[in-house]
């Protein structure tokens, strides 16, 4: 009998079983750094020369593992497999899809520090942010398994007499899953098996960062009984196997998250019919965000102050939905601003295998390079609060940076630094500070911080984003709780975790008989 889903709950570290408990995952990651993984084509491990070669981005002579590299002849290959795999997997039971789901998650959730610490080595994150990540991989398996349960007989239509009317959904085909190096674990598996467990076959593409984390998930999938052929394992250039796959006759849909700019090409080349091509490929893309927190001069300004400092250094700053502008409103700028600083300088900065650390590295020397030009930018258009500098010798670590007085139309209030980087803006009232938070081409998250209902109402209507919060930050939506995605340049709007997103991975059958 499935139970009814409730999010993992996060680990409390100040428990000493929890903390031994990641240590020993620590233990069994380091035990197998460095080693080597294969693609995986149609069940068959397939190893190449070339290698995608992962690292530490806390120490960058750390190797955490060595992937093979596909190439578009590898990449033909799993199209192939996964081709073949549909014509089998479409029919398998929703249930039985589902079942591969659920026991998917109660390995990961037995292994789950093993995974956590994973994440820290290969994606630097700190303790409470990987426990969140892998949290969130677990409710993906959990809720979009119950959610195939829930439409696996469609849904009702009404029959006259003598007639029977059916509406079903049936999966797409083959989906290729492109994911992001961010949520390296989370994003991966909820895109892969949304698309999985909708009866579809993929070939998944993990970012070239974090394959090791994909690696293992890939294993996982296989322990929990996926079928040979259904997830295809092809990590490889996204300029090379990421177009050749895009544009592939056989691709049926293409799952992607990740930056504005990639999302942008995806969307356009999936829109071009190939030679044998007999169908309009579907793209979900979520891309950035240039995400604002509002305070207005009724708020907690204590709570406001801790939500801008979370959102915007949480993960140092690497996530979609981080908080990249604080608009205030101009009788509480000075005392959030400075509260804001205050907080800052009080987080460490280090390595995040120590349990102390808040803000682990950036992800590799292209993020530290692009970051560090940001805040040269910053210095230009801002007034330098703190931070504005970093250290490439051993990782890529990059002080919490607090630009004030920014102008709404600036560089760094208008595109996305995906760093720790936040600008700081004054506005005359709340109506102003609500324009200013929607004037970017983007539309991911927001929150507005007040007591006044009429301006939560206000914002409710018109903060055009696609997770707004109140009172609180604008980070870590829940899976089943609160869906995720955004407007805009920030994407489709698919909202993973959420209640309509496996339908983007199926197609509604009518079936008409008359008796
Ligand atoms: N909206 C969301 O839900 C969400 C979630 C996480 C991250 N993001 C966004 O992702 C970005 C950070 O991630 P990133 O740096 O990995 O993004 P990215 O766009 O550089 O890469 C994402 C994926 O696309 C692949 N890729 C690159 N070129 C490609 C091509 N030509 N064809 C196909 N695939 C290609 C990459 O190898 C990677 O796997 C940020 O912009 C962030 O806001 C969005
Ligand atoms: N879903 C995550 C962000 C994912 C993007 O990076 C959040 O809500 O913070």
């Amino acid at each position: 009998m499935v139970q009814p889903y409730k999010h993992e709950p996060f680990t409390n570290f100040k428990v000493d079983e929890n903390r031994e408990g990641y240590l020993t995952g620590l233990k069994t990651v380091e035990g197998y750094l460095g080693k080597d993984y294969d693609l995986v084509i149609g069940g068959e491990r397939v190893s190449t020369e070339a290698k995608i070669v992962s690292y530490n981005p806390s120490n960058k002579e750390e190797v955490v593992g060595r992937v093979s590299k596909a190439n578009r002849e590898l990449a033909e290959k799993a199209m192939q497999a996964a081709v073949e795999a549909f014509k089998s997997w479409r029919k398998v039971k929703p249930e039985t899809r589902a079942d591969v789901l659920f026991k998917a998650a109660a390995i990961i959730r037995r292994r789950k520090h093993e995974f956590s610490a994973l994440l820290t080595k290969e994606a630097g994150k700190p303790w409470n942010e990987a426990d969140a990540d892998t949290a969130e991989a677990i409710d993906f398996l959990e809720f979009y398994a119950r959610q195939m349960l829930r439409i696996k007989d469609g849904v009702h239509v009404e029959s006259r007499p003598n007639e029977d009317n059916r509406y079903d959904y049936i999966p797409l085909g083959v989906g290729i899953i492109i994911s992001p190096w961010n949520f390296p674990l989370a994003i991966m598996a909820g895109t892969t098996v949304a698309a999985i467990v909708t009866g579809n076959t993929v070939l998944l593409k993990p970012a070239s960062t974090t394959p090791v984390v994909a690696a293992k998930f890939v294993e996982v999938m296989e322990e929990a009984g996926l079928p040979a052929g259904v997830l295809n394992f092809v990590p490889g250039s996204g300029a090379e196997v990421g177009d050749y796959l895009v544009d592939h006759k056989d691709t049926r849909f293409v799952s992607f998250t990740g930056s504005r700019d990639v999302g942008l090409r995806i969307y356009e080349r999936a829109s071009k019919l190939n030679e044998g091509q007999i169908w309009l490929k579907r793209v979900i893309a979520e891309m950035g965000g240039k995400d604002t927190i509002v305070v207005d001069k009724d708020a907690d300004l204590e709570l406001a102050a801790q939500a801008i400092t979370a959102s915007s250094f949480g993960f140092s700053g690497q996530k979609c939905s981080a908080c990249s502008r604080a608009v205030i409103v101009e009788d509480v700028y000075d005392q959030v601003l400075n509260r804001v600083v205050e907080l800052t300088n009080e987080l460490k900065l280090d390595d995040p295998t120590d349990q102390s650390t808040f803000m682990g590295p950036v992800n590799d020397q292209s993020a530290f390079d692009k970051i560090m030009s940001y805040i040269e930018i910053g210095k230009e258009e801002g007034r330098l609060m703190t931070g504005g500098e970093g250290d490439s010798s051993k990782g890529y670590f990059i002080k919490p940076t607090i630009f004030a007085d920014a102008d709404p139309k600036a560089r760094i209030m208008q595109e996305e630094i995906f760093g720790p980087v936040v600008a700081f803006a004054k506005a005359k009232d709340f109506d102003e500070a609500l324009e200013i938070a929607n004037n970017t081409e983007y539309g991911l998250t927001g929150a507005v911080i007040t007591r006044n209902r009429e301006h939560i109402q206000k914002a409710r209507e018109d903060f055009h984003v696609g997770n707004l919060y109140f009172n609180r930050g604008c980070t870590g939506a829940i899976v089943g709780y609160q869906p995720f995605g955004g407007f805009n340049m920030s994407g489709t709007d698919s909202k993973a975790g959420g209640p309509d997103y496996l339908l983007l991975h199926m197609q509604a059958k009518t079936t008409s008989e008359m008796y």
